[in-house]
């Protein structure tokens, strides 16, 4: 396949590759799809979002991708190798983080999580954590509690732990949905930083179309669910990108308002098709 990283075209083979993904959830009603067919990849490198209507089933998609949740149908390969289960080189960030960080656990402990089923030795244990606190701005806070910080600084040792384990591929669901306005331009530009200069594959979902748009190589926006893909959009915005400049751009404005109307196109045929016909 052919990948714009960095501005430039390079040929490269995908380092995830989902194809056909379906995922239904039992009931006692029976199966409830919520992901019909998923088909997309991603190269190395690449900062990829996925966008769609509430409730569309990205949080599904991400967890089936990230090997949290078995397929119902189709596959997901990472470096051409089936990803059925979690997997060293990728590495996930949710939303809310008062639910991932353990209050109990310094913030050393919390990001060292990771590194304790991987038995590396714990000199190494040590510089990893430092390091990728370093990275999030953090290198300060190893000794403190998750409780003793704000909001933004304890998604920030969700993304250290992220790191912690030096993936390949870095997936992201919602991560800054649950932080304010401000705090959440400076995390994205905090991981835009994280991502050139570790050139980590990032998966990102988002319900924020300008958020996708800022950050991202492609967005793809998916229908409302059982979701399909219907649009792989490429985001050819010049980097490094700066809040206001990129966001004043003529092109930001025609990408935006392009993944704007797919995504409203879905919610509107979704709520046609769901209203029943005037007798
Ligand atoms: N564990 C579950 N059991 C049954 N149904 C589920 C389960 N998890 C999610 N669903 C259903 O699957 C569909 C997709 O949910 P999902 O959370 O993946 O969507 P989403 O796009 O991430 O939602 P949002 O935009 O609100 O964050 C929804 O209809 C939801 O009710």
């Amino acid at each position: 396949m052919t990948a714009t990283i960095g501005g430039e075209k390079t040929m490269t083979s995908a380092v995830l590759e989902v194809a056909g993904l379906g995922k239904s959830y039992r009931s006692r009603a029976g199966d409830v799809p919520a992901v019909r067919s998923i088909t997309f990849d991603v190269a190395p490198g690449e900062f990829v979002s996925v966008v769609g209507p509430s409730g569309c089933g990205k949080t599904t998609l991400m967890m089936c991708i990230a090997g949290l949740l078995p397929l119902t149908t189709g596959a997901v390969t990472f470096r051409g190798t089936p990803l059925d289960a979690p997997r060293d080189g990728v590495a996930v960030v949710f939303q809310d983080y008062s639910r991932s960080l353990f209050p109990w656990l310094t913030v050393a402990k919390n990001v060292a999580l990771p590194l304790k089923d991987r038995k590396v030795p714990r000199k190494q244990v040590r510089s990893r954590v430092a390091h990728a606190l370093e990275m999030v701005g953090l290198g300060h806070a190893a000794d403190l509690h998750p409780w003793q910080l704000s909001g933004g600084m304890q998604q920030r040792v969700a993304i250290a732990r992220g790191l912690v384990v030096e993936p390949e591929v870095l997936i992201m669901d919602e991560p800054f949905a649950s932080v304010d306005a401000q705090t959440r331009t400076s995390l994205e530009d905090l991981l835009l930083r994280i991502w050139a200069e570790t050139g980590t594959t990032v998966l990102f979902v988002t319900h924020d179309i300008d958020e996708a748009v800022y950050l991202s190589d492609r967005v793809v926006v998916l229908s409302q669910g059982p979701s399909t893909v219907v649009a792989d959009i490429p985001i050819g915005l010049d980097r490094p990108r700066d809040q206001v400049a990129t966001k004043q751009t003529a092109l930001f404005g025609e990408l935006r308002g392009e993944v704007y109307s797919l995504v409203m196109a879905s919610e509107k045929r979704t709520s046609l098709a769901g209203r029943s016909d005037p007798e």
